[in-house]
């Protein structure tokens, strides 16, 4: 890159950056030899020639979208295949598909959810059956969960797998509207077999939600298989080719096995084993989750290179009346909107990672039959999950004003990188349901704290607070990872007496939790960003960079700190013993902050290493040519390849005509 013919602000912000970029990049990809091998296959695909579009996408009808998404999605299939072969590589293929489809791959589902709960739900002899099928791409699948009548609530969903012993068969059947299946990506019309998830029925008696694997087409013909009822959903604010669809089942078939029965089993004769733990069968749902915090890491960061380096080029307005039109990025707002998006990468980026790490840790102990820190993990992905998605759907909708006018064009990427970021809000759990999870075991460790019990790792400052709720505000990094837990702490209570007062008035449990969820929803919030700051704080601390280096994660780490110190400085006045003088020093520490982050704030987003085929940015390409790229993509609009449009003869002179008479 660094001989491409640069935007000379773009240049001279690159030569004031006081860390080596290559040493950040290193430090992101974990090591040199990562980034070369990262290098080296994104080289490969971009340079496939079927897999880049001769028209731009956003001119396609909805038809054409899909089909060329397909077409691009088996190439990239065959690419990564032969590469995975030849170099014994495992590529992210999240970062390339940002570039190859600029929305999302048909295939998301069957990579991210179809292969993970044939992993993680089947036997080993059901593995043994579809796992080389589907990861060879024999069948292609998706994650059928969600239905018309129900997301968030699915012990309420209504699929029925009715158990029938003379045949050794299920019976699958959507008997309401609302009961079909709606949302699963790929599900329109290009999967051929679905995991579903169903009420499983064995005379008469209900035993809950099961997973089932279940063929929905032909291979050959790709026909629905009679008693399947399936098509797409239409078009959405994003996601426009991840093919979503709808899907029924009347009276259809499938063997006993079709259960995965990793966790519970349905024996020839129908009677039915209980597993080690009913809620290991959301096992997907959990992992993916975990992903999602990475997944948001990776959407911030596109953003975020998008707006500083527009920011860099563009000249508008002046700060001094006799002096020339300045970067916008010299505007401590335009700072202050921007700054914050590098540093949330960073902190998802650290804490998806360790996160990752307790994950893997949980499926080693449950692989063991241990399950003693399932809670806490599902917890803990379900709070980190539903901050850090809309927190990154925040931050990228703030790049998008950023850019002012120009981030309003689809050719900014930045509506589309909106578009699949907000969708991580809902999808996998809806935020607030997910918040209540946590706060339901939140509330639970609050009790065993009040007992006087041991807590779990991520809970234990609620007993360090219990027994010290009055220490000294220290206006440090740890003092505020401090004061954040005191806050959790002080939320967590308030919401729990909150509960036990309208229990008192007479409510029951379930009411008085109602009443009380706003707060519950909060202290889960406050939780979560205690857990972002303390983890994202003590990974940056125990980094091993060059001292250049350090000091810039630093900075970018104690910004964050800071910044969302004062955005919820309220909650800090009320819970902890910060003053109005300890916030005033907070305020100028994050202007000297962000003053400090200015002339790196380039090379922080070179740093994220994202090409120009992944960014897919007229604002924010490395060369900067920002007004070229914009005139170039507008001319090619359709409606640029002729002169006179045929709207003007049938329609306006029509129009001005008339007007004459
Ligand atoms: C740079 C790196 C990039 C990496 C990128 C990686 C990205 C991601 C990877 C793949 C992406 C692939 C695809 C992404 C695209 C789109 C796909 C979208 C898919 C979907 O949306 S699938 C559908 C998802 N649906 C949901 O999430 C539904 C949410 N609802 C629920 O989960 C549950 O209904 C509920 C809210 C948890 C309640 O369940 P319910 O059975 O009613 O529970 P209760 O009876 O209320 O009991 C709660 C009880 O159970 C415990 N519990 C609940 N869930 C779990 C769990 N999963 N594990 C363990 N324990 C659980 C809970 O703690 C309660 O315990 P108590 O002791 O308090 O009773
Ligand atoms: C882009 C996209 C892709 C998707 N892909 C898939 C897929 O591949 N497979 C699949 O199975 N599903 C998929 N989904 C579905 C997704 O998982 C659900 O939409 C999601 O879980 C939310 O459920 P819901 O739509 O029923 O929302 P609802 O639960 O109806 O939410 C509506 C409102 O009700 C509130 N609410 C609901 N329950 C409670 C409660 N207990 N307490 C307080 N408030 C509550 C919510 O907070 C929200 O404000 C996808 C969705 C999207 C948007």
């Amino acid at each position: 890159m660094a001989n491409v013919k640069c935007n000379p602000d773009l240049v001279r912000e690159r030569a004031k950056c006081s860390f080596d970029v290559n040493e950040l990049i290193h430090l992101i990809d974990g090591g040199e030899n990562a980034t070369k091998e990262k290098r080296h296959f994104e080289e490969t695909i971009f340079s496939v020639k079927e897999l880049q579009d001769a028209v731009p996408e956003e001119y396609l009808s909805h038809k054409d979208r899909y089909e060329n998404a397909v077409r691009k999605a088996t190439i990239l299939r065959d690419v990564c295949r032969e590469y995975m072969k030849k170099y014994n590589y495992k590529p992210n293929r999240f970062r390339v598909g940002h570039g190859v489809f600029k929305d999302v791959s048909p295939f998301l589902l069957h990579d991210g959810m179809f292969v993970a709960t044939i992993i993680g739900q089947g036997t080993p002899e059901q593995q043994a059956e579809w796992l080389p099928k589907a990861e060879n791409m024999q069948i292609i699948g998706t994650y059928a969960q969600t239905e018309l009548g129900h997301g968030s609530f699915i012990r309420g969903l209504e699929t029925r797998a009715t158990y029938d012993p003379k045949t050794e068969e299920f019976i699958l059947n959507n008997a309401t509207l609302s009961s079909f299946k709606w949302w699963p990506g790929g599900l329109g019309s290009t999967v051929n077999h679905c995991i579903v998830v169903a009420q499983l029925f064995i005379n008469g008696k209900s035993y809950g939600i099961q997973p089932f694997i279940v063929q929905i087409r032909d291979l050959n013909t790709h026909k629905p298989l009679p008693g399947v009822k399936v098509g797409e959903i239409g078009p959405k604010m994003g996601f426009q080719t991840a093919n979503n669809g709808f899907l029924g089942f009347e009276n259809f078939r499938i063997p006993r096995m079709n259960m995965l029965m990793k966790n519970a089993q349905v024996l020839k004769d129908g009677t039915f084993v209980k597993g080690m733990n009913e809620k290991l069968t959301y096992g997907t749902m959990v992992m993916v989750r975990v992903g999602i915090v990475g997944d948001c890491s990776l959407n911030t960061s596109l953003a975020a290179t998008i707006a500083v380096r527009y920011s860099a080029v563009r000249h508008q307005s002046k700060i001094k009346a006799k002096e020339p039109e300045v970067q916008i990025l010299d505007y401590v707002t335009q700072q202050h909107k921007l700054f914050i998006a590098i540093a949330s990468s960073h902190v998802f980026r650290n804490v998806y990672s360790w996160l990752s790490k307790s994950y893997l840790n949980v499926m080693k102990d449950l692989a063991q039959g241990k399950q003693d820190h399932l809670p806490e993990l599902h917890a803990t992905a379900c709070c980190l999950k539903a901050v850090c998605s809309r927190d990154a759907g925040s931050v990228v909708e703030e790049c998008r004003l950023a850019c002012g006018g120009h981030g309003y064009m689809t050719s900014s990427n930045l509506p589309l990188v909106y578009g699949f970021t907000i969708a991580t809000v809902t999808y996998e759990g809806e935020q607030t349901v997910l918040l209540l999870q946590t706060a339901r075991y939140l509330v639970k460790a609050w009790l065993a704290a009040l007992q006087g019990k041991v807590l779990a790792p991520s809970v234990s400052y609620l007993s360090d607070w219990l027994k010290n709720d009055n220490v000294r505000w220290q206006n440090t990094p740890e003092g505020i990872v401090k004061g954040f837990q005191h806050v959790a702490a002080g939320k967590v209570k308030a919401a729990y007496d909150t509960i036990q007062k309208y229990i008192k008035l007479g409510k029951d449990y379930e009411d008085a939790w109602n009443l009380a969820s706003v707060q519950l929803m909060k202290a889960s919030e406050a939780h979560s960003r205690s857990i972002l700051c303390e983890v994202s704080w003590g990974e940056v601390i125990r980094t091993s960079a060059s001292p250049n280096l350090l000091q810039v994660l630093k900075q970018l780490a104690q910004l964050y700190l800071v910044y969302w110190t004062l955005e919820t400085s309220g909650d800090f006045l009320v819970y902890s013993n910060i003053s109005k003088d300890d916030i005033a020093i907070l305020r100028e520490k994050y202007e000297e902050l962000l003053a400090a982050i200015r002339p790196n704030a380039v090379g922080l987003v070179d740093a994220f290493d994202l090409r120009d085929e992944i960014l897919h940015s007229t604002l924010g390409s490395y060369d900067g040519r920002v007004y070229e790229r914009l005139m170039e993509e507008a001319l090619k609009s359709p409606l640029n390849q002729e002169s006179v449009n045929a709207s003007f003869h049938k329609y306006l002179k029509p129009l001005m005509e008339k007007a004459k008479l």
